[in-house]
């Protein structure tokens, strides 16, 4: 796998709050969750990478090459998707885009009429009309009509129905399928992830807690479901345990000793969800 962003030692302060030296690296051809509960710092990273937010310190290179010294190369190989995009809602699609395409010196107007037409959006429509869902659309549209190779999303599910996140998943696995392309994506609802991320980053109150490829981090750790009596001795082995009278359920990093322990108890593959719950707070 191909490096293509690296974040190093990447710290920002807002007082009581910090990033404490978030490290990382993007592949190609990769979909990377970036994930964490409410105010782990997924959007404050996401800012600092785009030189939205002034980092107190840290390095940002894409393929090797610092991103605040060739910006403008860096802008132009990113699409960026912000969960406050933030649009003119009195202009139609064709006038904002207008305002936008200039930004980029290697904007291809025959890619956005194409995929606003795949998308099913109509150039005359106004942008307070648009559904939430249609407005991610043509956020993505936007980003991704100046080839871009990377598209870096802060929470671009939130708030939309099933169908059209399962819609957005696609166009994602889509346009990793093109070669040299990756996207980063931000998110406190991991079900998506579950489907499409091949790699996982878990940011726990400013510092990275997880950083693996998804079916790895699935198969080091196991759901384990089983009779509360058996738990004596080895409630070590659990990284969260939930116990009710029917029984309990554990999420462990280690289910070969949890095989060797106890007995009759039920094994299944975890969620995204149940493996970042293991790691927070701690
Ligand atoms: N401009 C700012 N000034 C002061 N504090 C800020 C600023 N931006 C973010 N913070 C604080 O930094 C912390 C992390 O916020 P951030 O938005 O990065 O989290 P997040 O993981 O993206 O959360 P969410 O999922 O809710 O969007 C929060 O405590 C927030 O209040």
């Amino acid at each position: 796998m191909k490096p293509m962003l690296e974040v190093k030692g990447l710290s920002k302060s807002w007082g009581d709050f910090g990033l404490k030296d978030v490290s990382f690296t993007l592949y190609e051809g990769c979909i990377t969750g970036f994930i964490g509960v409410n105010g782990a710092g997924k959007t404050t990273t996401i800012k600092s990478i785009l030189g939205l937010t002034r980092k107190d310190a840290g390095n940002i290179t894409f393929y090797g090459k610092d991103t605040q010294r060739y910006e403008r190369e860096f802008k132009n190989r990113i699409g960026i998707v912000l969960s406050d995009g933030n649009f003119y809602d009195d202009l139609n699609l064709l006038e904002m885009k207008s305002i936008i395409a200039p930004s980029y010196s290697n904007w291809d107007n025959a890619i956005f009429v194409k995929r606003m037409e795949r998308f099913g959006l109509s150039a005359n429509q106004k942008i307070k009309t648009l559904s939430k869902g249609m407005r991610m659309k043509y956020s993505i549209v936007l980003a991704i009509s100046h080839h871009a190779d990377l598209l870096i999303m802060d929470e671009p599910t939130s708030g939309l129905d099933p169908q059209v996140r399962s819609e957005l998943m696609n166009i994602l696995l889509e346009f990793v399928k093109e070669e040299g392309k990756s996207v980063f994506f931000s998110s406190h609802v991991t079900s998506d992830l579950d489907k499409v991320a091949d790699a996982l980053i878990l940011i726990d109150k400013g510092r990275v807690v997880l950083d693996e490829e998804k079916d790895v981090l699935r198969e080091r750790h196991s759901v384990v479901k089983g009779d509360c009596r058996q738990l004596d001795g080895v409630r070590d082995l659990f990284l969260t345990l939930e116990e009710t009278k029917y029984g309990f359920t554990g999420l462990t990093d280690n289910p070969a000793a949890v095989h060797k322990q106890m007995k009759d108890v039920l094994f299944e593959r975890p969620s995204v969800e149940e493996i970042m719950l293991g790691y927070i707070g701690r």
